[in-house]
């Protein structure tokens, strides 16, 4: 932080923001719809149903799974730019000084389409579906069992508790995570680096050789910092707009 404030002052922590934000409503809202409606397929129950019949953490975990499948193809292009421009540490622009490779979001997206062709946005596509299919399958079923756990029979959690069990949900499912974020990040910088890698395995075997196990490890404290309060919100945002349009 110390060095990212020093090099950067302030904005350097908001680098790559508008993206995510123009983006995270359609990856949650085909992630979760994604999740309900399979939900809803395999239990034949309706969210509001769902507390006095409860599905089994299987069902919860399948859903969870093709919720995580399906989003990552709305997500892999905004996920891959983010990290361009967070990885973009050069001072802002003076004047007489060379300008940044990517101006912004846009400027980055048509530079990646111009360099690596239209399939160059889903550079590192394939390592987001290892990270997030098993992973948001195991998001739900940590929010469901947290929740079944702290709630009497047959009522709905309340405000309190939806926010403790998105919130470890979140902190969960980023330290399964983590290790397939850091090499999927690579992947996404391999492009712009030159370095190429020939896969998944090829690259968590060079990251292994040249710094040891614990690379697996890298941003995972900032996930779990991160991931507690926004998965808090996201999840009592989930079940507050069922309940009032459900
Ligand atoms: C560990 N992963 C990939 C997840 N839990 N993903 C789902 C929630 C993502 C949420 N917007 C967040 O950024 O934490």
């Amino acid at each position: 932080m110390v060095k990212t404030y020093r090099h950067e002052s302030l904005l350097g922590f908001f680098k790559g923001m508008s993206f995510p934000i123009a983006s995270i409503a359609v990856v949650n809202s085909v992630l979760f719809g994604v999740y309900s409606n399979t939900l809803l397929a395999l239990t034949a129950t309706s969210h509001q149903e769902r507390r006095a019949q409860p599905p089994s953490y299987t069902h919860v975990f399948i859903a969870g799974c093709t919720g995580g499948f399906v989003q990552v193809y709305c997500l892999a292009p905004f996920d891959l730019i983010k990290v361009r421009l967070q990885n973009q540490t050069e001072p802002r622009a003076r004047p007489g000084s060379p300008p940044p490779r990517y101006r912004g979001p846009v400027h980055c997206a048509v530079s990646i389409c111009q360099e690596e062709g239209p399939r160059g946005l889903f550079r590192g596509a394939w390592a987001l579906t290892l990270r997030d299919t098993p992973t948001l399958g195991i998001y739900f079923v940590t929010y469901e069992w947290l929740c079944h756990q702290s709630t009497p029979g047959g009522q709905n959690p309340s405000s309190a508790t939806v926010l403790a069990a998105g919130g470890f949900a979140g902190i969960v499912s980023w330290a399964v995570a983590t290790p397939l974020d850091v090499i999927k990040s690579r992947m996404q910088m391999a492009g712009l680096k030159h370095r190429v890698y020939r896969g998944v395995l090829d690259c968590m075997a060079s990251s292994v050789r040249q710094e040891g196990l614990g690379v697996f490890c890298r941003g995972l404290t900032i996930n779990s910092a991160r991931a507690f309060p926004v998965n808090a919100v996201t999840f009592l945002s989930y079940e507050d707009l069922l309940r009032w349009w459900g």
